[in-house]
C-alpha cells in the first residue's frame, strides 16, 4: 500500500486529529499545512530552503505540467522528484481550479473535459484515465481522483448531476490506476452546499475505499460559516482511519477551523502568492511590508519568528526591497510566510498533543486580531 494513515490521537473537546502518513517518500506528520508548488516550483524558493522552513509535502499540479512542459516530458527526466529535485512527499492536484475556473474555456461531458489552454488558447481533452496517466507520469505518490469542483453558487440539481457524474469519475480513475505499490489515490467530495448531497458523495466514495479523501467544492467563496457546516457534517462521514484533505485552504483561520473539524491536511497558494506583492503573515495580523510607514521601522517582520528572514532582516530592509523591486524581497517574505504556517500547524500538533487545541486558537486569534464570533 503506497499510503498508510496512522491516527494517533484524538482531542476531547473537538474533532481534532493527531496522526502520521506514511508515503513512498516519507512520513508526514498531520495535521499538515502544505505549501503548493505549482508549475513544480514552490515559487522563488530551491527544494533545500523549503525542505529547510520545515515542509513536509508539497503539491503540485497536473494540468499545468500536463501544458508545460508536458507529463512525458518530465516522466522521461525520471518523474517529478528527480526533474524538480526534491525527495519528499508530492501531492499532485489538478490546479483544474483554475482552469475551470476560465469558465467558458471548458465544455464538460460524461467522458471528461474539454478545455481550451489558457496559455495558448489550444484545445485540450481531460478524462479520468487521462488524469492518472498524467499523475502516474509525474510520478506523485499522492494522486487526486478526476473530478468537477462543483461551482458556487449552483442549484441542487447542477450540485448533484455534477457530484454524481464526479463519483462515476472517481470509480474509473480507481478502476484505471495500476501501481496503488507506488502511488496512492484519494477521492473527492463534491455536493456543493447540500448536506443530502455530500452525505451521498461521501458514502458513495467511501464505498470505493481510498486511502485518503478529499473535501473539494469549498474555499470557492461560500461565508467562512458556510464552509465550516459543511466540514462539521462531511468530516464524520469519513473513515476516521483515513486521512482528510481540505483542499484550497490556507489563511490562519481556515486552518484552524478545519483542523477543529476533523481535517489533517490542507494546501494554499495564499502565502507564497501574497508574499510576492509584500503581505506578511505575523502574530499580530498581517502586514503590508510596502507601506512607507515602516520606512525606518528596524524590527523584524514578525518579533516572535526565529525564521531566517526575521533573524536577518528589518521591515525597512524588506520595503526597501519592495520599493525598487528586487527579487529578494519577494524571497524573504515567501520564507517567513512559509514558515508562519508551518510553525503554526507544528504548533496546532503541539497543542492537540497537550490537549489545549482550542484554548491555542483563541490565544492565536486574540493575538492575530480575529474577532472570533
Ligand atoms: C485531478 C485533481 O483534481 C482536483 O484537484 N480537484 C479539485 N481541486 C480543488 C482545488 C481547490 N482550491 C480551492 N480553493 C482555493 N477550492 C478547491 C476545490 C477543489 C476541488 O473541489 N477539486
Ligand atoms: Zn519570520
Amino acid at each position: 500500500m503506497a499510503i498508510r494513515f496512522e491516527l494517533l490521537k484524538e482531542a476531547k473537546d473537538c474533532k481534532a486529529r493527531l496522526g502520521k502518513l506514511y508515503t513512498p517518500h516519507g512520513v508526514i506528520e498531520t495535521p499538515i499545512f502544505m505549501p503548493v508548488g505549482t508549475r513544480a516550483t514552490v515559487k522563488a524558493m530551491t527544494p533545500e530552503e523549503v525542505k529547510g522552513l520545515g515542509a513536509q509535502i508539497i503539491l503540485s499540479n497536473t494540468y499545468h505540467l500536463y501544458l508545460r512542459p508536458g507529463h512525458k516530458l518530465i516522466e522521461e527526466a525520471g518523474g517529478l522528484h528527480k526533474f524538480m529535485n526534491w525527495d519528499g512527499p508530492i501531492l499532485t492536484d489538478s490546479g483544474g481550479f483554475q482552469v475551470f475556473s476560465l469558465g467558458d474555456l471548458r465544455k464538460i461531458k460524461e467522458e471528461g473535459v474539454e478545455f481550451r489552454s489558457h496559455i495558448d488558447g489550444s484545445k485540450h481533452f481531460i478524462s479520468p484515465e487521462k488524469s492518472i496517466e498524467i499523475q502516474n507520469s509525474l510520478g506523485s505518490d499522492i494522486m487526486m481522483c478526476f473530478d468537477e469542483c462543483t461551482p458556487y453558487p449552483a442549484t441542487y440539481e447542477y450540485a448533484k448531476h455534477s457530484m454524481e457524474r464526479t463519483t462515476r469519475w472517481a470509480k474509473r480513475c480507481k478502476d484505471y490506476h495500476k501501481n496503488w505499490d507506488k502511488q496512492g489515490l484519494f477521492g473527492i467530495v463534491q455536493g456543493g452546499m447540500y448536506k443530502d448531497l455530500r452525505e451521498q458523495s461521501a458514502k458513495e466514495l467511501v464505498e470505493l475505499d481510498f486511502p485518503g479523501y478529499a473535501i473539494g467544492g469549498l474555499s470557492v467563496g461560500e461565508p467562512k460559516e458556510l464552509m465550516c457546516e459543511l466540514l462539521d457534517f462531511t468530516t464524520p462521514l469519513l473513515p476516521k482511519d483515513k486521512p482528510r484533505y481540505n483542499m484550497g485552504v490556507g489563511t490562519p483561520d481556515y486552518l484552524f477551523e478545519s483542523v477543529i473539524r476533523g481535517i489533517d491536511m490542507a494546501d494554499c497558494v495564499l502565502p507564497t502568492r501574497i508574499a510576492r506583492n509584500g503581505t506578511a503573515l505575523t502574530s499580530q495580523g498581517k502586514i503590508v511590508i510596502r507601506n512607507a510607514k515602516y520606512a525606518k521601522d528596524f524590527t523584524p517582520l514578525d518579533p516572535e519568528c526565529d525564521c531566517y528572514a526575521c533573524t536577518n532582516y528589518s521591515r525597512a530592509y524588506i520595503r526597501h526591497l519592495f520599493n525598487v523591486d528586487e527579487i529578494l524581497g519577494a524571497r524573504l517574505t515567501t520564507i517567513h510566510n512559509l514558515y508562519f504556517l508551518i510553525k503554526l500547524m507544528e504548533n496546532i500538533r503541539k497543542a492537540i498533543k497537550e490537549d489545549r487545541i482550542l484554548e491555542y486558537k483563541d490565544e492565536f486569534y486574540k493575538k492575530y486580531g480575529y474577532n472570533d464570533k
